[in-house]
């Protein structure tokens, strides 16, 4: 892959909650076209960090620039689009109706995009007839797929999604994992996931960041980060990177 535009360039980013810094210094770059998984353990600051690039979180420290401007801004011109981990679409709808409500939200009174962003929703979730039914009558893989057609119907230049494929079964998960590389390559959206699957991330993304503790501990596609860390697979390079950090807190390559 060409190391294209920078989509993403966080630089020394740092986080506090009251006191606490959560985020101490995370940094990494995402380029224009790439699926860029960023991984770490429970409470190393993921979702924090996904949060502050969607724009929702706004005070923090250091430099965060989303094409070259503010993740405020870039939410504002509808460059980005973000789904949290704990998201469900409207029950009581059907899945079609779902779609299009956010059609005419992501449209703002214009027709026909309304029904440009509708169309290409309903070949992500690719529901077949369902897509008629309600969603609470679906599966969790497919609502997951409703999520992420509602989310990425506007082709944005920033797709930031938060352990999309968690509980998921394998095949729902597969798919999901199949629409993520379809919409990156068919409409050149960026994406950037978070995931605790190590497997999926080898598979599905260009390059990674490892966090740990709030820190960036490596960046790199996962080829480099298994040969860096001396290991077989990313799956061992987490484990190795997670046991370093017991003892002794960062180690910087
Ligand atoms: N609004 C908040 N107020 C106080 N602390 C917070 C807040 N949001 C997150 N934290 C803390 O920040 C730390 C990082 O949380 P975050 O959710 O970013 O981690 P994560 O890597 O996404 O974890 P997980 O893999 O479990 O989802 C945690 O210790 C969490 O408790």
């Amino acid at each position: 892959m060409i190391e294209s535009e920078t989509v993403v360039d966080v630089t020394d980013l740092k986080k506090r909650f009251g006191q606490k810094y959560v985020l101490k210094k995370v940094s990494f770059k995402v380029f224009s076209g790439e699926v860029f998984g960023i991984v770490g353990p429970n409470g190393a600051g993921k979702t924090t960090t996904l949060r502050i690039l969607a724009g929702i979180i706004r005070s923090f420290e250091g430099k965060v620039e989303l094409s070259g401007t503010t993740p405020e801004k870039a939410r504002e011109k509808g460059l980005i689009a973000y789904m949290p981990e704990d998201t469900f679409p409207y029950d009581r709808l059907t899945g079609i109706e779902n779609l299009r409500f956010y059609a005419e939200l992501y449209a703002k009174g214009d027709k026909r995009k309304v029904e440009e962003y509708v169309e290409t929703a309903i070949k992500i979730a690719d529901l077949g007839d369902r897509i008629e039914d309600r969603a609470s009558e679906y599966s969790r893989g497919m609502k997951r797929r409703l999520i992420i057609a509602r989310t990425l119907m506007t082709s944005p230049r920033l797709a930031i999604l938060d352990e999309p494929t968690s509980a998921l079964d394998v095949e729902s998960a597969i798919n999901v994992r199949h629409k993520i590389t379809d919409i990156a390559r068919e409409k050149g959206v960026t994406v950037l996931l978070s995931s605790h699957n190590m497997l999926e991330v080898e598979y599905l993304c260009n390059r990674v960041v490892m966090i740990e503790g709030g820190k960036t501990f490596l960046e790199g596609t996962p080829k480099e980060l298994v040969s860096k860390m001396g290991v077989q697979n990313l799956e061992e390079a987490f484990i190795k990177m997670t046991k370093m950090n017991e003892g002794t807190q960062q180690k910087s390559f």
